[in-house]
């Protein structure tokens, strides 16, 4: 029987558990491959309930899940007290997030699930209930870490051949250059060269790195990261035998004959990654974390309150998510 994927239940007030849910109500007209839900089975019925979804959704393992999934959503049942509350979350469930994450990962670990597929979390919430974590990138890889040894987690943001990652991803846009270093740069690189192999099946791949500054410095007239951190960065991963190009001005850098010329872009910050790929493929963009021994994608958008609880959410991205961490993993029986 094959693995199913695992797929994490996210933050309860917003439209990943509706998303779930309707993505399994449909799964035979999407062909989804079997998976399995870490969340609250009570929490899960009630938002059925309140979506009008007629769906059985039963206690599972992942041993059992993928015999299950043909007449209801198994569900890898988390205990706590989850409130539907669409738009509201509430500080008890936070327990429930984290505890659905880790313990998706635990399984795959086990290797009785092949891949995890995360829905969204609200960090802010989180935050507030001690969560240690910027997200599920850096928690991720605390979970994979080895003789205390920390993987470095890269985020990508893929969508067809559109593929952008950010060097630095949530912390304030004032930290960004001291955070930059060149050995930061040159190991993003390593994995991502790695990964656009491993996971993407790209036999060489080429790489883009974008500037900084204006102009990407404009020779060091509108600053010097360009040409003091990235181009030793680039040389080195370059003579490591990494095909890394730059620094490119990041404005011209995202004009489509040139990012197309690429496999992916790193990007120095968040926000530079993240914009092309949420203007060119808001709906259908997958988040995916480089540098793990597990294969982990995400939809691109956040909690969406403003949808949950409606059955108003698009579940292109989502989809696409499931669609990308099956073919990853495809040979993991
Ligand atoms: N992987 C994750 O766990 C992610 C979590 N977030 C978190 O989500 C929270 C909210 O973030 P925002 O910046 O407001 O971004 P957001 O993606 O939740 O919402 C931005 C806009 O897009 C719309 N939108 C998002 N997803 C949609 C969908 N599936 N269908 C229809 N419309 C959709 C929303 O209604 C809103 O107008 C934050 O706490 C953020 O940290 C954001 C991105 C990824
Ligand atoms: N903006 C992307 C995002 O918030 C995803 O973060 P993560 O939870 O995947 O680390």
């Amino acid at each position: 029987m094959t693995k199913p994927l695992a797929i994490s239940m996210g933050e309860p007030a917003g439209v990943g558990p509706d998303i779930i849910l309707m993505l399994f109500a449909r799964r035979g007209e999407r062909a989804l491959p079997p998976f399995i839900v870490f969340g609250n089975i009570d929490f899960l019925r009630s938002r059925a309930a309140r979506l009008g979804l007629d769906i059985a959704i039963e206690a599972a393992t992942a041993a059992n899940a993928a015999a299950i999934f043909a007449r209801a959503l198994p569900v890898w049942d988390i205990a706590g007290d989850v409130p539907d509350q669409p738009g509201q979350p509430h500080d008890a469930a936070g327990a429930v997030v984290v505890a659905a994450i880790a313990e998706a990962v635990a399984a795959i670990q086990r290797g009785e699930c092949r891949g995890l597929v995360t829905a969204p979390i609200h960090k802010g919430a989180l935050y507030h209930t001690g969560f240690a974590f910027p997200g599920h990138t850096e928690f991720l890889a605390a979970l994979c870490a080895e003789d205390d040894v920390v993987p470095l987690p890269v985020m990508m943001l893929a969508h067809e051949d559109l593929r952008t990652v950010p060097l630095t991803i949530h912390v304030p846009l004032k930290d960004v250059p001291g955070l930059m270093t060149a050995e930061l740069i040159h190991h993003t690189l390593r994995v991502m060269d790695y990964d656009l192999r491993r996971r993407f099946s790209i036999a060489d791949p080429r790489i883009a790195v974008a500037g900084l500054n204006p102009h990407a410095g404009e020779g060091g007239a509108i600053g010097r990261e360009d040409i003091d951190v990235i181009a030793p960065a680039i040389e080195k991963a370059r003579a490591d035998g990494i095909d890394a190009v730059g620094p490119l001005p990041a404005d011209t850098l995202f004009f489509p004959p040139h990012w197309r010329s690429y496999d992916a872009v790193l990007a120095m910050y968040h926000d530079q990654a993240l914009i092309p790929i949420k203007t060119v493929a808001f709906d259908a963009g997958v988040n995916v974390t480089l540098g793990l021994p597990i294969v982990r994608t995400s939809p691109d958008h956040g909690t969406a309150f403003d949808h949950a609880g409606k059955g108003t959410a698009s579940a292109t991205s989502f989809a696409a998510a499931i669609a990308l961490a099956d073919r990853m993993t495809e040979t993991t029986t």
